[in-house]
């Protein structure tokens, strides 16, 4: 039997705006500590919103955000949000998810290099490595800045449609390494549009303009919604 779970971040009536348009209303929720939370709901309903809420880098209106976990969050965002212009390469996209650890621009460790590889490696991305992220496909970016969030070896997780635009080995392999991850006890928490991916989490997010509509734990067979 699974050991009972904590909780990694509460959101106590989290609402968000942009400017003065708001986007999440009074949002209840306790995301589970070591365990993978699907976050769905259709285009423009608060996910990625909701993600950079929990990330700490999107300041709620009102409402609580309280986090039980150490280091910072990792945010992965989606290839379209990183501007094509940036002149850096694969590699170096990868090694920033070291900064957290060393600081930007310093060098990196033989620990920090050897990260950076294994991350590259796992997403399939190694022979890329002198590659300007701008030149590659938007699956190869995606890749790319997946490697950078695992670089940074954070206990939270945080993915905004991971799997969106990758190819059937790459999705994979991104599924094989979430659930690595929650094997180690890290906190996943991933926006998807896959309803295959969603039920394959042990919890469920939904969010519909903005609102929380389920909260679905997952038992022992199918999420129940509730
Ligand atoms: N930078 C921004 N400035 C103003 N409004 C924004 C901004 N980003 C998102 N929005 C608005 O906030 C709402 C929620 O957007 P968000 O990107 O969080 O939704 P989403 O569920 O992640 O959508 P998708 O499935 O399309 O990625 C939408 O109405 C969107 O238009």
């Amino acid at each position: 039997m699974e050991k009972p779970t904590s909780t990694a971040v509460d959101l106590r009536g989290v609402s968000a705006a942009y400017g003065s348009v708001p986007v999440l209303h009074e949002v209840r929720a306790a995301i589970p500590a070591g365990r993978v939370t699907a976050l769905v709901g259709p285009n423009g309903s608060g996910k990625s919103t909701l993600l950079g809420v929990v990330a700490g880098v999107h300041t709620p209106s009102s409402g609580t955000v309280e986090r039980f976990h150490t280091g910072r969050p990792a945010l992965v965002v989606q290839h379209s949000a990183v501007p094509d212009t940036l002149p850096v390469t694969v590699a170096d996209t990868v090694a920033m998810g070291r900064w957290a650890h060393r600081g930007p621009w310093r060098r990196l460790t033989a620990e920090d290099r050897a990260i950076v590889a294994e991350c590259m490696a796992r997403l399939g991305i190694a022979d890329l490595a002198r590659r300007r992220l701008g030149s590659l496909s938007g699956g190869q970016r995606q890749r790319a800045l997946l490697a950078q969030g695992l670089a940074q070896r954070s206990d939270l997780l945080l993915l905004d449609e991971p799997s969106t635009g990758l190819d059937a080995a790459a999705q994979q392999a991104v599924l094989d390494t979430v659930a690595a991850l929650r094997d180690k006890g890290v906190t996943v928490v991933h926006a998807t549009h896959d309803p295959a991916v969603a039920r394959g989490a042990d919890h469920v997010l939904r969010l519909e303009r903005g609102r929380l509509t389920a909260d679905a734990s997952a038992g022992p067979a199918e999420p129940v919604l509730r």
